[in-house]
């Protein structure tokens, strides 16, 4: 049975935009079960990564509403102290870009040293020293001793991501976030690293949540996936569900943009508009509705709530019943006429 390690719920977070607060992630709930790599899909602007800075407690300004519980605790309002001892003890996050992570003039060696002592300040010069080459075996590196010495910009793309995921695990996170990590890497790059995370899940019986607007990733990688749309959580389920049975007209839309060389496709679905700004997301009624003019109005819920339409598999609105693509209704139309 699934072990529940993270349990968000209700979870608003809102940023200041001159006199007003916009919430950037709005009733967001979720679990993280160890053991388990739950994605976060989306496109840019909608949400992801205020959610995963919530969970970290790192947004300096935003108002955070709503319980964020990690292993029963209520993260969201305890006190910096606590939280910054649960930070790199408990739970991790790994940056989108490598360099920015990393200090360019300190060696690989020390940076995770650092971190390292930080957690076990009684640690010698030597067991230091080992502790940081186990991890940097652990994450594949191949010379440790001398990537040890070495700057991040001696490093190659993918061998510096490795050293950012060296830091996150140094001290056994049992809750890894990981926020578009594979962004900046080619193809092949990317597929270790999808692979080690996986590794890290199944090692450290840990729970990782994958932030990521890339579909290929998300069927390599997950177990779970939420799709996030203008700070809402729109469809839940596991990932085979998701993929084989999706419902809800933004997931659908999503993956039918998305090139499919098993699929005879002779086109690809053009999502309309764009996800638009804080201050001017639709706050009520279906967020996604204006994206899909030709669904009829009375098909989306006034106040949209998720519905359960199977074990663990949620959608948010009624809409999802009546969508199809306008392709689609041209291709029943001609059907009928011939
Ligand atoms: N500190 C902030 N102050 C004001 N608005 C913010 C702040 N951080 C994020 N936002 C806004 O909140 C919304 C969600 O941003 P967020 O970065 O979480 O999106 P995202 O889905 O992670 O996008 P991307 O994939 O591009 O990183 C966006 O409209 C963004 O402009």
């Amino acid at each position: 049975m699934a072990e529940g390690l993270l349990e968000i719920k209700n979870l608003k977070t809102s940023f200041r935009i001159k006199d007003n607060y916009y919430a950037a992630v709005d009733d967001v709930s979720i679990t993280v079960n160890k053991n388990e790599v739950l994605a976060i899909v989306g496109e840019s602007g909608c949400g992801k990564s205020a959610l995963a800075f919530s969970i970290m407690g790192l947004h300096n300004r935003a108002k955070i509403e709503g319980n964020i519980l990690y292993k029963g605790h209520d993260i969201a309002n305890i006190s910096p102290a606590k939280l910054n001892k649960l930070r790199g003890n408990d739970m991790a996050m790994i940056f989108q870009d490598p360099l920015t992570a990393l200090n360019p003039l300190m060696e690989i060696g020390d940076q995770i040293g650092e971190i390292v002592s930080l957690h076990n300040k009684n640690l010698s010069k030597s067991e230091r020293k080992a502790k940081v080459i186990k991890l940097l075996n652990k994450v594949g590196i191949p010379h440790p001793e001398r990537t040890y010495k070495q700057f991040p910009h001696e490093l190659s793309g993918g061998m510096r991501q490795r050293v950012v995921i060296a830091i996150a695990i140094a001290n056994e996170p049992e809750l890894l976030i990981a926020d578009e990590p594979t962004t900046a890497l080619d193809a092949t790059i990317q597929s270790q690293i999808l692979d080690l995370l996986n590794e890290l899940k199944e090692d450290m019986n840990a729970g990782i949540i994958l932030i990521t607007h890339d579909l290929g990733v998300v069927a390599e990688t997950a177990d779970r996936v939420a799709v996030m749309y203008a700070g809402q959580i729109v469809e839940i389920a596991d990932v085979h569900t998701l993929f084989g049975d999706p419902q809800h007209p933004y997931t659908r839309s999503l993956l039918n943009s998305v090139p499919n060389a098993a699929k005879d496709q002779t086109k690809l679905h053009v999502i309309q508009g764009i996800v638009p700004s804080l201050q001017k997301l639709p706050r009520e009624g279906c967020r996604f509705g204006p994206r899909i003019p030709w669904i009829d109005s009375s098909a989306h819920e006034d106040n949209p709530v998720l519905h359960e339409i199977s074990p663990g598999h949620f959608v948010r609105c009624t809409c999802y019943s009546q969508f199809s693509f306008p392709e689609e209704s041209k291709e029943d139309q001609s059907h009928g006429v011939s």
